[in-house]
Protein backbone atom coordinates (compact mmCIF):
# COMPACT_ATOMS: atom_id res chain seq x y z
CA UNK A 1 0.00 0.00 0.00
CA UNK A 2 1.61 3.11 -1.27
CA UNK A 3 1.64 6.28 1.12
CA UNK A 4 2.48 9.55 0.17
CA UNK A 5 4.90 12.01 2.57
CA UNK A 6 2.43 13.59 4.93
CA UNK A 7 5.97 15.13 7.11
CA UNK A 8 7.94 18.26 6.97
CA UNK A 9 10.65 18.50 8.82
CA UNK A 10 11.14 21.09 11.35
CA UNK A 11 14.40 20.45 13.39
CA UNK A 12 16.56 17.21 13.70
CA UNK A 13 18.65 18.15 16.71
CA UNK A 14 20.54 16.07 19.90
CA UNK A 15 19.20 16.08 23.45
CA UNK A 16 22.04 15.13 25.87
CA UNK A 17 21.40 14.59 29.92
CA UNK A 18 20.83 17.41 31.81
CA UNK A 19 24.12 19.74 31.44
CA UNK A 20 24.22 21.38 34.34
CA UNK A 21 24.56 17.72 35.74
CA UNK A 22 28.52 16.69 37.06
CA UNK A 23 27.47 13.08 36.35
CA UNK A 24 26.97 14.09 32.19
CA UNK A 25 30.19 15.40 32.13
CA UNK A 26 31.51 12.31 32.84
CA UNK A 27 32.43 9.31 30.58
CA UNK A 28 31.14 5.97 31.28
CA UNK A 29 30.88 2.43 30.21
CA UNK A 30 28.24 -0.43 31.02
CA UNK A 31 28.89 -3.67 30.18
CA UNK A 32 25.93 -5.62 28.57
CA UNK A 33 25.22 -8.90 30.18
CA UNK A 34 24.20 -12.09 28.61
CA UNK A 35 20.35 -11.58 28.78
CA UNK A 36 21.46 -8.04 26.00
CA UNK A 37 23.22 -10.20 23.80
CA UNK A 38 20.71 -12.60 23.35
CA UNK A 39 19.16 -9.75 21.81
CA UNK A 40 21.99 -7.69 19.90
CA UNK A 41 20.81 -8.52 16.46
CA UNK A 42 17.34 -7.65 16.77
CA UNK A 43 15.02 -5.11 15.25
CA UNK A 44 14.50 -2.09 17.39
CA UNK A 45 11.63 -1.88 19.78
CA UNK A 46 9.49 1.13 18.19
CA UNK A 47 6.50 2.38 19.67
CA UNK A 48 4.16 5.48 18.98
CA UNK A 49 2.19 7.01 21.43
CA UNK A 50 -0.63 9.33 20.16
CA UNK A 51 -2.01 12.09 22.25
CA UNK A 52 -5.27 14.22 21.14
CA UNK A 53 -5.39 17.97 21.71
CA UNK A 54 -7.60 19.79 19.69
CA UNK A 55 -6.30 22.95 21.04
CA UNK A 56 -2.64 22.62 19.93
CA UNK A 57 -1.70 25.97 18.05
CA UNK A 58 1.20 26.18 16.85
CA UNK A 59 2.13 28.81 19.32
CA UNK A 60 1.01 26.38 22.23
CA UNK A 61 3.04 23.77 20.31
CA UNK A 62 6.41 25.17 19.96
CA UNK A 63 6.13 27.75 22.98
CA UNK A 64 4.99 25.30 25.57
CA UNK A 65 5.02 21.48 24.35
CA UNK A 66 8.15 21.22 22.86
CA UNK A 67 10.21 23.09 24.93
CA UNK A 68 8.87 21.00 27.74
CA UNK A 69 8.76 17.61 25.92
CA UNK A 70 12.97 18.22 25.12
CA UNK A 71 14.11 19.80 28.25
CA UNK A 72 12.29 17.06 30.75
CA UNK A 73 13.66 14.04 28.38
CA UNK A 74 17.35 15.79 29.15
CA UNK A 75 16.42 15.84 32.71
CA UNK A 76 15.49 11.83 32.28
CA UNK A 77 18.39 10.67 30.28
CA UNK A 78 20.90 12.07 33.07
CA UNK A 79 19.33 9.12 35.23
CA UNK A 80 19.32 6.64 32.00
CA UNK A 81 22.93 7.62 31.26
CA UNK A 82 22.98 3.98 28.77
CA UNK A 83 20.11 5.64 26.66
CA UNK A 84 22.26 8.47 25.49
CA UNK A 85 25.03 6.55 24.66
CA UNK A 86 25.88 4.13 22.16
CA UNK A 87 26.51 0.50 22.00
CA UNK A 88 30.32 -0.19 20.37
CA UNK A 89 32.21 -3.31 19.93
CA UNK A 90 35.87 -1.62 19.36
CA UNK A 91 38.74 -4.44 17.83
CA UNK A 92 40.30 -4.68 21.52
CA UNK A 93 37.25 -5.52 23.02
CA UNK A 94 36.08 -9.30 23.61
CA UNK A 95 32.41 -8.31 24.03
CA UNK A 96 30.41 -5.38 23.40
CA UNK A 97 29.78 -2.49 25.58
CA UNK A 98 27.54 0.65 26.44
CA UNK A 99 30.60 3.73 26.00
CA UNK A 100 28.13 7.46 27.47
CA UNK A 101 31.11 10.12 26.14
CA UNK A 102 30.22 13.99 27.42
CA UNK A 103 28.03 15.31 24.30
CA UNK A 104 26.37 12.39 23.83
CA UNK A 105 22.35 12.22 23.42
CA UNK A 106 19.26 11.10 22.08
CA UNK A 107 18.41 11.98 18.54
CA UNK A 108 15.54 14.06 18.74
CA UNK A 109 13.76 14.63 14.97
CA UNK A 110 10.72 17.38 15.51
CA UNK A 111 7.82 17.19 12.12
CA UNK A 112 4.56 18.63 11.43
CA UNK A 113 2.25 15.84 9.88
CA UNK A 114 -0.74 17.61 7.62
CA UNK A 115 -2.45 13.77 7.92
CA UNK A 116 -5.68 12.61 9.52
CA UNK A 117 -4.78 12.10 13.32
CA UNK A 118 -7.90 11.12 13.95
CA UNK A 119 -7.63 8.50 11.70
CA UNK A 120 -4.16 7.69 12.17
CA UNK A 121 -4.69 7.41 15.90
CA UNK A 122 -8.31 5.18 15.12
CA UNK A 123 -8.62 1.59 15.61
CA UNK A 124 -9.04 0.91 12.07
CA UNK A 125 -6.66 -0.66 9.71
CA UNK A 126 -3.68 1.09 8.73
CA UNK A 127 -0.98 0.24 5.76
CA UNK A 128 2.07 -0.61 7.68
CA UNK A 129 3.78 1.96 5.83
CA UNK A 130 1.85 4.83 6.95
CA UNK A 131 3.47 4.76 10.02
CA UNK A 132 6.98 4.52 8.71
CA UNK A 133 6.89 8.29 8.93
CA UNK A 134 6.17 8.52 12.40
CA UNK A 135 8.89 6.24 13.31
CA UNK A 136 12.68 7.41 14.19
CA UNK A 137 15.42 5.71 12.65
CA UNK A 138 17.98 4.26 15.13
CA UNK A 139 21.55 4.89 13.49
CA UNK A 140 23.39 1.73 13.42
CA UNK A 141 26.67 1.23 11.46
CA UNK A 142 29.04 -1.65 12.00
CA UNK A 143 30.67 -0.94 15.09
CA UNK A 144 28.55 1.67 16.87
CA UNK A 145 24.50 1.21 17.36
CA UNK A 146 22.70 4.70 18.65
CA UNK A 147 20.95 2.98 21.83
CA UNK A 148 17.62 5.04 21.31
CA UNK A 149 16.05 7.85 19.18
CA UNK A 150 12.87 9.77 19.08
CA UNK A 151 10.67 11.59 16.97
CA UNK A 152 8.27 13.88 17.86
CA UNK A 153 5.12 14.73 14.88
CA UNK A 154 3.25 17.83 15.81
CA UNK A 155 -0.22 17.53 14.19
CA UNK A 156 -1.51 21.33 13.69
CA UNK A 157 -5.03 21.76 16.19
CA UNK A 158 -5.10 17.71 16.56
CA UNK A 159 -2.29 16.74 19.09
CA UNK A 160 1.03 15.19 18.66
CA UNK A 161 2.85 12.13 18.59
CA UNK A 162 5.93 10.26 20.41
CA UNK A 163 7.77 7.70 18.31
CA UNK A 164 10.34 5.90 20.43
CA UNK A 165 13.65 3.43 18.77
CA UNK A 166 15.21 2.09 20.86
CA UNK A 167 18.23 -0.85 20.57
CA UNK A 168 17.08 -4.10 21.80
CA UNK A 169 20.57 -4.92 23.32
CA UNK A 170 19.79 -1.68 25.79
CA UNK A 171 16.44 -2.23 26.67
CA UNK A 172 13.91 -4.87 27.00
CA UNK A 173 10.33 -3.61 27.10
CA UNK A 174 10.22 -3.13 30.85
CA UNK A 175 12.65 -1.03 30.77
CA UNK A 176 11.54 0.86 27.78
CA UNK A 177 8.50 1.54 29.22
CA UNK A 178 10.34 2.99 32.41
CA UNK A 179 12.06 5.15 30.75
CA UNK A 180 9.03 6.53 29.14
CA UNK A 181 6.65 6.90 32.17
CA UNK A 182 10.22 9.02 33.83
CA UNK A 183 10.04 11.11 30.96
CA UNK A 184 6.32 11.88 31.06
CA UNK A 185 6.67 11.82 34.81
CA UNK A 186 9.07 14.79 34.81
CA UNK A 187 7.41 16.03 32.04
CA UNK A 188 4.33 16.68 34.00
CA UNK A 189 6.23 18.07 36.89
CA UNK A 190 7.93 20.80 34.59
CA UNK A 191 4.59 22.70 35.26
CA UNK A 192 4.62 23.06 38.73
CA UNK A 193 8.46 22.63 39.44
CA UNK A 194 11.58 24.09 38.03
CA UNK A 195 13.40 21.19 39.56
CA UNK A 196 10.97 18.19 39.16
CA UNK A 197 12.54 14.55 40.77
CA UNK A 198 11.39 11.02 39.79
CA UNK A 199 10.08 8.66 42.13
CA UNK A 200 11.94 5.99 43.36
CA UNK A 201 10.47 2.99 40.97
CA UNK A 202 11.16 5.04 38.15
CA UNK A 203 14.45 5.41 38.70
CA UNK A 204 16.56 2.84 37.06
CA UNK A 205 19.29 0.46 38.45
CA UNK A 206 22.06 0.28 36.41
CA UNK A 207 24.13 -1.78 38.15
CA UNK A 208 24.76 -4.72 35.85
CA UNK A 209 27.09 -6.73 37.84
CA UNK A 210 23.12 -8.33 39.97
CA UNK A 211 23.28 -10.32 36.80
CA UNK A 212 25.69 -13.26 37.81
CA UNK A 213 27.09 -15.19 34.88
CA UNK A 214 29.55 -17.54 35.92
CA UNK A 215 30.01 -19.69 32.95
CA UNK A 216 30.19 -16.40 30.74
CA UNK A 217 26.97 -17.50 28.68
CA UNK A 218 27.61 -13.96 27.27
CA UNK A 219 30.56 -14.87 24.98
CA UNK A 220 28.64 -18.35 24.06
CA UNK A 221 26.23 -16.38 23.27
CA UNK A 222 28.43 -13.45 21.09
CA UNK A 223 29.32 -17.03 19.24
CA UNK A 224 26.08 -18.36 18.81
CA UNK A 225 25.21 -15.04 16.79
CA UNK A 226 27.85 -15.27 14.72
CA UNK A 227 27.00 -18.67 13.23
CA UNK A 228 23.29 -17.48 13.15
CA UNK A 229 24.70 -14.62 10.97
CA UNK A 230 26.42 -16.19 8.91
CA UNK A 231 24.40 -19.27 7.89
CA UNK A 232 21.66 -16.16 7.01
CA UNK A 233 24.31 -13.82 5.08
CA UNK A 234 27.19 -15.57 4.27
CA UNK A 235 30.34 -16.65 5.43
CA UNK A 236 32.26 -13.46 4.89
CA UNK A 237 29.66 -11.41 6.51
CA UNK A 238 30.98 -9.38 9.73
CA UNK A 239 30.43 -11.47 12.79
CA UNK A 240 31.16 -8.37 14.86
CA UNK A 241 28.82 -6.03 13.13
CA UNK A 242 26.23 -4.10 15.38
CA UNK A 243 23.28 -4.53 12.73
CA UNK A 244 20.68 -6.30 13.03
CA UNK A 245 19.78 -9.24 11.36
CA UNK A 246 16.86 -9.83 8.41
CA UNK A 247 14.12 -11.53 11.10
CA UNK A 248 10.99 -12.96 9.04
CA UNK A 249 9.39 -10.80 5.98
CA UNK A 250 10.76 -7.21 6.29
CA UNK A 251 8.40 -6.47 2.93
CA UNK A 252 5.58 -4.45 4.56
CA UNK A 253 4.05 -3.12 1.06
CA UNK A 254 0.81 -5.51 1.42
CA UNK A 255 0.70 -4.82 5.44
CA UNK A 256 -1.94 -3.59 7.34
CA UNK A 257 -1.82 -2.90 10.95
CA UNK A 258 -5.02 -2.95 13.39
CA UNK A 259 -5.45 -2.91 17.32
CA UNK A 260 -8.67 -5.04 18.93
CA UNK A 261 -9.37 -5.16 22.26
CA UNK A 262 -10.91 -8.21 24.60
CA UNK A 263 -12.74 -6.93 27.55
CA UNK A 264 -12.55 -8.67 30.88
CA UNK A 265 -15.70 -10.04 30.27
CA UNK A 266 -14.88 -11.41 26.77
CA UNK A 267 -11.61 -12.99 28.55
CA UNK A 268 -13.77 -14.49 30.79
CA UNK A 269 -15.76 -15.56 28.80
CA UNK A 270 -13.23 -17.31 26.73
CA UNK A 271 -11.86 -18.76 30.13
CA UNK A 272 -14.87 -20.90 30.84
CA UNK A 273 -14.26 -22.19 26.39
CA UNK A 274 -10.91 -23.37 27.88
CA UNK A 275 -11.73 -25.20 30.73
CA UNK A 276 -15.01 -27.21 28.67
CA UNK A 277 -12.15 -27.57 25.79
CA UNK A 278 -9.49 -29.28 28.55
CA UNK A 279 -12.31 -31.20 30.00
CA UNK A 280 -13.18 -32.71 26.75
CA UNK A 281 -9.43 -33.74 26.34
CA UNK A 282 -8.28 -34.20 29.73
CA UNK A 283 -11.42 -36.39 30.63
CA UNK A 284 -9.79 -37.84 33.66
CA UNK A 285 -6.93 -35.89 34.59
CA UNK A 286 -7.02 -32.81 37.13
CA UNK A 287 -6.38 -29.69 35.68
CA UNK A 288 -6.66 -27.59 38.81
CA UNK A 289 -3.44 -26.36 38.77
CA UNK A 290 -3.19 -24.64 35.58
CA UNK A 291 -3.80 -21.16 36.16
CA UNK A 292 -5.51 -19.68 33.25
CA UNK A 293 -4.19 -15.96 33.26
CA UNK A 294 -5.19 -12.91 31.01
CA UNK A 295 -1.89 -13.30 29.31
CA UNK A 296 -2.58 -16.91 28.68
CA UNK A 297 -6.01 -17.09 27.52
CA UNK A 298 -5.30 -13.59 25.44
CA UNK A 299 -2.59 -15.10 23.32
CA UNK A 300 -4.34 -18.76 22.89
CA UNK A 301 -7.21 -17.01 21.27
CA UNK A 302 -5.26 -14.57 19.54
CA UNK A 303 -2.72 -17.55 17.94
CA UNK A 304 -5.52 -19.61 16.90
CA UNK A 305 -7.96 -16.86 15.01
CA UNK A 306 -4.50 -15.68 13.26
CA UNK A 307 -3.40 -19.68 12.33
CA UNK A 308 -7.12 -19.79 10.80
CA UNK A 309 -7.00 -16.44 9.10
CA UNK A 310 -3.65 -17.11 7.66
CA UNK A 311 -5.06 -20.66 6.26
CA UNK A 312 -1.85 -22.97 7.78
CA UNK A 313 -2.57 -26.10 6.64
CA UNK A 314 -2.60 -28.57 9.03
CA UNK A 315 0.98 -30.66 8.48
CA UNK A 316 2.80 -27.56 8.93
CA UNK A 317 4.44 -26.86 12.80
CA UNK A 318 4.06 -23.60 14.71
CA UNK A 319 6.68 -22.45 16.91
CA UNK A 320 5.43 -20.28 19.41
CA UNK A 321 7.33 -17.47 21.27
CA UNK A 322 7.07 -15.33 24.04
CA UNK A 323 9.42 -13.57 26.68
CA UNK A 324 9.35 -14.29 30.46
CA UNK A 325 10.40 -11.03 32.62
CA UNK A 326 13.49 -12.62 34.98
CA UNK A 327 13.94 -9.80 37.98
CA UNK A 328 12.01 -11.72 40.14
CA UNK A 329 12.97 -15.06 38.81
CA UNK A 330 16.45 -14.73 39.43
CA UNK A 331 18.18 -16.27 42.22
CA UNK A 332 18.67 -13.59 44.15
CA UNK A 333 16.39 -11.49 42.43
CA UNK A 334 17.33 -8.44 40.52
CA UNK A 335 14.87 -5.12 41.91
CA UNK A 336 12.09 -4.39 39.60
CA UNK A 337 13.99 -1.46 38.60
CA UNK A 338 16.96 -2.93 37.19
CA UNK A 339 17.56 -1.41 33.59
CA UNK A 340 18.50 -3.47 30.30
CA UNK A 341 17.38 -7.03 29.58
CA UNK A 342 15.98 -8.89 31.81
CA UNK A 343 13.63 -11.18 29.87
CA UNK A 344 13.89 -14.82 28.73
CA UNK A 345 12.47 -16.65 25.72
CA UNK A 346 9.73 -19.36 26.36
CA UNK A 347 8.88 -21.89 23.47
CA UNK A 348 6.40 -24.05 22.23
CA UNK A 349 6.86 -26.33 19.17
CA UNK A 350 3.33 -27.99 18.24
CA UNK A 351 1.26 -29.56 15.23
CA UNK A 352 -0.99 -26.74 13.83
CA UNK A 353 -3.57 -29.77 13.64
CA UNK A 354 -4.17 -29.78 17.09
CA UNK A 355 -4.07 -25.55 17.53
CA UNK A 356 -6.52 -25.78 14.79
CA UNK A 357 -8.94 -28.67 16.04
CA UNK A 358 -12.44 -27.42 15.98
CA UNK A 359 -13.64 -27.66 19.56
CA UNK A 360 -10.32 -27.94 21.39
CA UNK A 361 -7.62 -25.95 19.70
CA UNK A 362 -8.03 -23.36 22.15
CA UNK A 363 -7.73 -25.17 25.13
CA UNK A 364 -5.15 -27.53 24.07
CA UNK A 365 -2.52 -24.50 23.39
CA UNK A 366 -4.18 -22.31 26.36
CA UNK A 367 -2.67 -25.56 28.56
CA UNK A 368 0.56 -25.50 26.50
CA UNK A 369 1.46 -21.68 27.33
CA UNK A 370 0.08 -22.75 31.13
CA UNK A 371 2.82 -25.47 31.20
CA UNK A 372 5.53 -23.31 29.53
CA UNK A 373 5.40 -21.19 32.68
CA UNK A 374 4.46 -23.45 35.32
CA UNK A 375 7.98 -24.93 34.39
CA UNK A 376 9.52 -21.92 34.59
CA UNK A 377 9.07 -21.96 38.24
CA UNK A 378 10.99 -25.39 38.75
CA UNK A 379 13.68 -24.24 35.90
CA UNK A 380 16.28 -21.86 37.44
CA UNK A 381 16.64 -18.90 34.74
CA UNK A 382 20.48 -19.59 34.07
CA UNK A 383 19.60 -23.21 32.91
CA UNK A 384 17.33 -21.93 31.04
CA UNK A 385 19.34 -19.52 29.23
CA UNK A 386 21.84 -22.38 28.77
CA UNK A 387 19.20 -24.65 27.58
CA UNK A 388 18.59 -21.70 24.27
CA UNK A 389 21.68 -21.73 23.07
CA UNK A 390 20.61 -25.56 21.31
CA UNK A 391 18.59 -23.18 18.87
CA UNK A 392 21.70 -22.62 17.21
CA UNK A 393 21.05 -24.50 14.12
CA UNK A 394 18.22 -21.88 13.22
CA UNK A 395 16.38 -25.14 12.33
CA UNK A 396 12.52 -24.13 13.81
CA UNK A 397 12.40 -21.23 11.17
CA UNK A 398 12.91 -24.02 8.41
CA UNK A 399 10.29 -26.42 9.51
CA UNK A 400 7.67 -24.56 11.65
CA UNK A 401 5.96 -21.36 11.42
CA UNK A 402 7.20 -18.72 13.97
CA UNK A 403 5.09 -16.59 16.32
CA UNK A 404 5.62 -13.85 19.23
CA UNK A 405 4.58 -11.44 21.55
CA UNK A 406 5.83 -8.20 22.15
CA UNK A 407 4.71 -6.24 25.69
CA UNK A 408 3.18 -7.14 28.62
CA UNK A 409 -0.58 -7.25 30.31
CA UNK A 410 0.91 -5.36 32.92
CA UNK A 411 3.37 -2.61 31.60
CA UNK A 412 0.88 0.29 31.94
CA UNK A 413 1.60 1.48 28.77
CA UNK A 414 -1.25 3.95 28.90
CA UNK A 415 0.13 5.53 32.15
CA UNK A 416 2.88 7.98 29.83
CA UNK A 417 0.85 11.15 30.28
CA UNK A 418 3.28 14.11 29.60
CA UNK A 419 0.97 16.55 30.99
CA UNK A 420 -1.89 16.52 28.41
CA UNK A 421 -3.56 13.16 29.02
CA UNK A 422 -2.79 9.86 28.60
CA UNK A 423 -2.25 8.89 25.05
CA UNK A 424 -5.08 8.02 22.70
CA UNK A 425 -3.44 5.47 21.15
CA UNK A 426 -0.10 2.99 21.87
CA UNK A 427 1.12 0.88 18.97
CA UNK A 428 4.20 -1.32 18.91
CA UNK A 429 4.94 -0.97 15.67
CA UNK A 430 8.30 -3.21 15.63
CA UNK A 431 5.80 -6.28 15.30
CA UNK A 432 5.81 -5.71 11.60
CA UNK A 433 9.27 -6.71 11.61
CA UNK A 434 8.91 -10.45 12.75
CA UNK A 435 5.67 -12.85 12.99
CA UNK A 436 4.55 -11.18 16.32
CA UNK A 437 1.55 -9.49 17.90
CA UNK A 438 1.54 -7.39 20.76
CA UNK A 439 -0.16 -7.06 23.91
CA UNK A 440 -1.24 -4.29 26.35
CA UNK A 441 -3.79 -3.64 29.25
CA UNK A 442 -6.84 -1.78 27.34
CA UNK A 443 -6.84 1.71 27.98
CA UNK A 444 -9.58 1.90 30.00
CA UNK A 445 -8.09 -0.50 32.87
CA UNK A 446 -10.67 -1.93 33.26
CA UNK A 447 -9.17 -5.43 33.01
CA UNK A 448 -9.33 -5.52 28.98
CA UNK A 449 -6.11 -6.07 27.03
CA UNK A 450 -5.26 -4.64 23.54
CA UNK A 451 -3.72 -6.75 21.02
CA UNK A 452 -2.15 -4.92 17.59
CA UNK A 453 -1.49 -7.39 14.95
CA UNK A 454 -0.52 -7.18 11.41
CA UNK A 455 -1.30 -9.79 8.02
CA UNK A 456 -1.92 -8.44 5.23
CA UNK A 457 -5.48 -7.43 3.95
CA UNK A 458 -7.26 -10.21 2.86
CA UNK A 459 -5.94 -11.96 6.17
CA UNK A 460 -6.98 -9.14 8.56
CA UNK A 461 -10.27 -9.32 7.14
CA UNK A 462 -10.16 -12.90 8.00
CA UNK A 463 -8.80 -12.27 11.52
CA UNK A 464 -11.23 -9.61 11.71
CA UNK A 465 -14.10 -11.82 11.09
CA UNK A 466 -12.27 -14.85 13.11
CA UNK A 467 -12.03 -12.51 15.94
CA UNK A 468 -15.27 -11.17 16.31
CA UNK A 469 -17.43 -14.01 15.76
CA UNK A 470 -15.56 -16.34 17.82
CA UNK A 471 -16.62 -13.91 20.75
CA UNK A 472 -20.31 -14.43 20.13
CA UNK A 473 -19.98 -17.93 19.81
CA UNK A 474 -21.59 -19.58 22.22
CA UNK A 475 -19.53 -23.11 21.89
CA UNK A 476 -16.47 -23.61 22.53
CA UNK A 477 -15.10 -23.45 18.84
CA UNK A 478 -14.34 -20.70 16.61
CA UNK A 479 -16.27 -19.91 14.04
CA UNK A 480 -14.79 -19.82 11.09
CA UNK A 481 -17.51 -18.40 8.59
CA UNK A 482 -16.62 -15.45 6.98
CA UNK A 483 -18.76 -12.02 7.75
CA UNK A 484 -19.14 -9.23 5.21
CA UNK A 485 -16.67 -6.68 5.67
CA UNK A 486 -18.65 -3.66 6.74
CA UNK A 487 -20.10 -5.54 9.63
CA UNK A 488 -16.72 -6.07 10.62
CA UNK A 489 -15.87 -2.66 10.57
CA UNK A 490 -18.80 -1.55 13.14
CA UNK A 491 -17.60 -4.41 15.06
CA UNK A 492 -14.13 -3.52 15.17
CA UNK A 493 -14.26 0.24 14.83
C1 LIG B 1 5.70 -15.28 31.66
C2 LIG B 1 4.51 -14.37 31.78
C3 LIG B 1 4.20 -13.78 30.36
C4 LIG B 1 3.31 -15.19 32.26
O1 LIG B 1 2.26 -14.31 32.50
P1 LIG B 1 0.96 -14.77 33.30
O2 LIG B 1 0.13 -13.57 33.54
O3 LIG B 1 0.34 -15.92 32.58
O4 LIG B 1 1.50 -15.40 34.66
P2 LIG B 1 2.04 -14.68 35.95
O5 LIG B 1 2.49 -15.75 36.85
O6 LIG B 1 3.01 -13.63 35.59
O7 LIG B 1 0.76 -13.96 36.58
C5 LIG B 1 -0.35 -14.69 37.06
C6 LIG B 1 -1.40 -13.70 37.55
O8 LIG B 1 -0.82 -12.87 38.57
C7 LIG B 1 -0.85 -11.51 38.18
N1 LIG B 1 0.40 -10.88 38.56
C8 LIG B 1 1.61 -11.44 38.53
N2 LIG B 1 2.53 -10.57 38.97
C9 LIG B 1 1.88 -9.43 39.24
C10 LIG B 1 2.26 -8.16 39.71
N3 LIG B 1 3.52 -7.86 39.99
N4 LIG B 1 1.31 -7.22 39.86
C11 LIG B 1 0.03 -7.49 39.58
N5 LIG B 1 -0.40 -8.68 39.14
C12 LIG B 1 0.51 -9.63 38.97
C13 LIG B 1 -0.97 -11.56 36.66
O9 LIG B 1 -1.53 -10.37 36.15
C14 LIG B 1 -1.88 -12.75 36.46
O10 LIG B 1 -3.22 -12.35 36.75
P3 LIG B 1 -4.48 -12.83 35.94
O11 LIG B 1 -4.60 -14.28 36.23
O12 LIG B 1 -5.59 -11.99 36.45
O13 LIG B 1 -4.20 -12.58 34.52
C15 LIG B 1 4.75 -13.21 32.78
O14 LIG B 1 5.00 -13.77 34.07
C16 LIG B 1 5.85 -12.29 32.40
O15 LIG B 1 7.03 -12.53 32.62
N6 LIG B 1 5.47 -11.16 31.77
C17 LIG B 1 6.42 -10.14 31.32
C18 LIG B 1 6.67 -10.29 29.84
C19 LIG B 1 7.59 -9.22 29.32
O16 LIG B 1 8.43 -8.70 30.04
N7 LIG B 1 7.41 -8.86 28.09
C20 LIG B 1 8.23 -7.84 27.43
C21 LIG B 1 9.16 -8.53 26.46
S1 LIG B 1 10.27 -7.41 25.65
C22 LIG B 1 9.28 -6.69 24.48
O17 LIG B 1 8.16 -6.92 24.38
C23 LIG B 1 9.92 -5.74 23.57
C24 LIG B 1 9.78 -6.13 22.14
O18 LIG B 1 10.25 -7.21 21.79
O19 LIG B 1 9.24 -5.35 21.34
Amino acid sequence: MASTNPIKALEVCKVSPYLESPDSATESSFPITFFDIIWLRFHPIEQLFFYELTELTPALFHSVVLPRLKHSLSLTLLHFLPLAGNLTWPSHASKPFILYTPGDGVALTVVESDADFHRLSGYHFQGVEESVHYIPELSVTDSVASAMAVQITYFPNQGFCIGVSGHHAILDGNSNIMFLKAWAHLCRQLEEYEHPSLSPELIPCLDRTLVHDPEDLASSYLNLLAIMKQKLMGTDSNPRSLKSMPFGSNDSTDKVRALFTLSREDIRKLRERVISGLEKLHKNSSLESLHLSTFVITYAYTLVCILRATGLINDKKVFILFAADCRARLEPAVPANYFGNCVIGCEIMTEAKSVLEENTGLAFLAKELCMVIMRLQKTSVYEKAKEQLSWSDLGHHEVAEGFGVAGSTRSDIYGTDFGWGRPKKVEVTSISKARAISMAESKDGNGGVEIGCVLTKPQMESFCSIFACGLESQTDDIVKTRVNTSALEKTHG
